[in-house]
């Protein structure tokens, strides 16, 4: 099944049925054609989503002092102030505030030290249950589409399993406010871009506004229910595939009512920070590798700087 401008609509209560190999071919369609699908039938609860867009909501509305209570210089978790991000090569902020919530390591994982510790605001009780409810669910759908974009690929049962375990995931709690009459001029709620990680999954985005620049060179709206997940491809699968899933650049839209307000919230699907990220010799079919290797912890925070958020001297 497709929406009117082609990104398919699957079903992922597929996958563990006899239609499980037109899931993945349709999945591998999909993102080799848009970049972009959008899942239906994911098995998330509409109350745990609508939880976690209340405490969502609660957050954004906490005093600015208190919200920058949890803000850490160039920190991949907490908050992170309107304007502060840029898409890379563009010098204008986004019209957005956020919130990063990574993985809780366990004690004995080598990366407890090196990727930053999650804030919870303290005034609001509810925030971490909710959010860390959507956060397992998110990375249970994740792992399916990894699953079955690794069988599409013909690699190794579990070799998505194994480079994500301990991923540097990050949850992203976003808030678009109105659009204020002194916004700086061609500022938009999120400037073209491509994610950086291996996939990304967006869930109850409260209004419309996410636009995929398609292979002619248009803006494509996609239109996705509020319960369905729009799933689309990184720049890390881009390498590890040598382009056979190719990221879609992609942007946030100003609304016409200028007054409207925007959540959403991306799970970005990261590998480990030392996983290799060199193409995978199925995907190189004939073909030289189209990027150096790099790891993807290193991938990061190049491009972390690239987009204004660290500076040349730091590292986290
Ligand atoms: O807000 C959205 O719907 C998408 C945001 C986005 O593309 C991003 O943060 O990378
Ligand atoms: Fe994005």
């Amino acid at each position: 099944m497709t929406d009117s401008y082609g990104v398919p609509t699957l079903d992922l209560s597929q996958w563990g049925s006899e239609s499980q190999s037109s899931f993945i071919q349709a999945l591998m369609k999909g993102l080799e054609t848009f970049g972009f699908v959008v899942i239906k039938n994911h098995g998330i609860q509409p109350s745990l989503l609508d939880k976690a867009y209340q405490q969502s909501k609660a957050l954004f509305e906490l005093d600015e002092t208190e919200k920058l209570q949890y803000s850490i210089e160039s920190s991949q978790r907490g908050y992170t102030a309107f304007g502060r991000e840029h898409a890379k090569d563009n010098p204008i902020g986004d019209l957005k505030e956020y919130w990063h919530i990574g993985p809780e390591l366990s004690e004995d994982s080598p990366y407890l030290n090196e990727y930053p510790k999650n804030f919870w605001p303290t005034s609001l009780p509810s925030f971490q249950p909710a959010l860390s409810s959507l956060y397992a669910e998110l990375d249970r759908v994740s792992q399916i589409l990894l699953a079955a974009i690794g069988k599409g690929l013909n690699v190794e049962d579990g070799f998505f399993k194994q480079l994500t375990h301990d991923g540097n995931t990050v949850m992203r709690l976003i808030h678009y406010p109105p659009v204020e009459n002194g916004a700086p001029t061609g500022a938009m709620r999120a400037a073209p871009h491509a994610d950086i990680n291996l996939i990304t999954l967006l869930i109850g985005a409260s209004s419309e506004g996410l636009e995929l620049l398609d292979k002619n060179g248009e803006w494509l709206p996609i239109n996705n229910a509020p319960d369905e997940i729009v799933v689309d491809t990184g720049d890390m699968m881009a390498r590890l595939t040598n382009e056979q899933l190719p990221s879609t650049v992609h942007r946030v839209v100003n609304p016409k009512d200028l007054s409207q307000a925007r959540y959403s919230m991306p799970f970005f699907v990261h590998p480990h920070n030392s996983a290799s990220l060199v193409s995978l010799p199925q995907c190189l079919k004939g073909e030289p590798p189209k990027h150096e290797p790099i790891t993807a912890g290193d991938f990061l925070h190049q491009r972390l700087r690239e987009n204004g958020f660290l500076k040349e001297s730091e590292d986290n």
